[in-house]
């Protein structure tokens, strides 16, 4: 996992490499991916290629997950699609608005109420207070927080933290949602109540798109489409049930050879 930085939603800069067309263009995919490419610098000064000629497309309006294994670059394409890092190389576009929700909710729930850190980032869109607080209340009632409204955020715990987080994102309307691993360190409880909170939310509101990286292969459940990664390239993707499928074997196929 690479280093998180604490960036509201509202603050991510846009990647140079964005043709910015429009959404008539990208056909129907709200993330048009193609041949991405990304490396950092060693501290020797040796090249380290993370993403190579990575492609993905994931339809408007659909919950889709991203798995792989431990360092085969979830995060890394994750940050590009939000425009936090810019690829070297490749064509990307991403429906605008988009928004990040970090895998630590600490990084992103950063005012004293649920209600103030959900209304945070509406500062800058010129909303009335009427309109900030439909909003607010709306996107509470996605995530099955609205009961929390005036709750100090240091009594909720992680999960309820991170339905927070997602409240935010979602009142500044954005088109696309990028997640990144909000449930890895949750209980069972939690995961259960974030998975839930996230597909009523695209269940509720109308023309998001959600990328969802996860190591959980029980939360493609409630997906619509998944995408497999492995050493820096999209290997597989497709409709959530047979992406499982193709992991289930691999990993059947992995425990047989060391079984061998
Ligand atoms: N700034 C960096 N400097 C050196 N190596 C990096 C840097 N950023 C990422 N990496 C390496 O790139 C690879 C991909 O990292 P990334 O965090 O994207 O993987 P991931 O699939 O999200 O992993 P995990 O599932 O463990 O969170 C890892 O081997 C990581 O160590």
């Amino acid at each position: 996992m690479i280093q998180s930085v604490c960036v509201r939603a509202s603050a991510l800069p846009l990647p140079p490499i964005d043709s910015h067309r429009n959404a008539a263009m990208a056909n129907s995919f709200a993330i048009d991916a193609q041949n991405l490419s990304y490396s950092v610098v060693s501290k020797q000064g040796k090249i380290l290629p993370i993403l190579k000629d990575c492609s993905l497309q994931v339809p408007s309006g659909q919950f889709w997950m991203l798995l792989g294994p431990n360092g085969c670059g979830k995060s890394t394409l994750l940050k590009i699609l939000a425009g936090l890092l810019s690829p070297d190389d490749g064509f990307l576009y991403v429906e605008r608005p988009r928004s990040f929700v970090y895998q630590n909710p600490d990084h992103q729930v950063v005012m004293p109420t649920v209600e103030a850190d959900v209304a945070f980032g509406l500062g800058k869109l010129n909303l009335t207070p009427n309109e900030i607080k439909t909003r607010v209340a709306k996107a509470l009632d996605a995530v099955g927080m609205y009961e929390y409204l005036k709750k100090p955020v240091h009594t909720l715990s992680g999960g309820q933290k991170q339905r927070v987080a997602t409240a935010g994102a979602l009142a500044e309307a954005c088109k696309v949602l990028l997640l990144d691993e909000l449930t890895t360190f949750l209980d069972e409880t939690d995961q259960i109540g974030v998975i839930k909170a996230m597909r009523n939310s695209m269940d509720t509101s109308q023309g998001i798109t959600a990328l969802w990286v996860t190591h959980r292969l029980e939360e493609l459940e409630f997906a619509d489409g998944a995408v497999y990664m492995e050493d820096g390239r999209i290997v597989r993707q497709g409709d959530a049930t047979s992406i499982r499928k193709f992991i289930e074997d691999k990993l059947t196929s992995y425990v047989n050879q060391i079984n061998l």
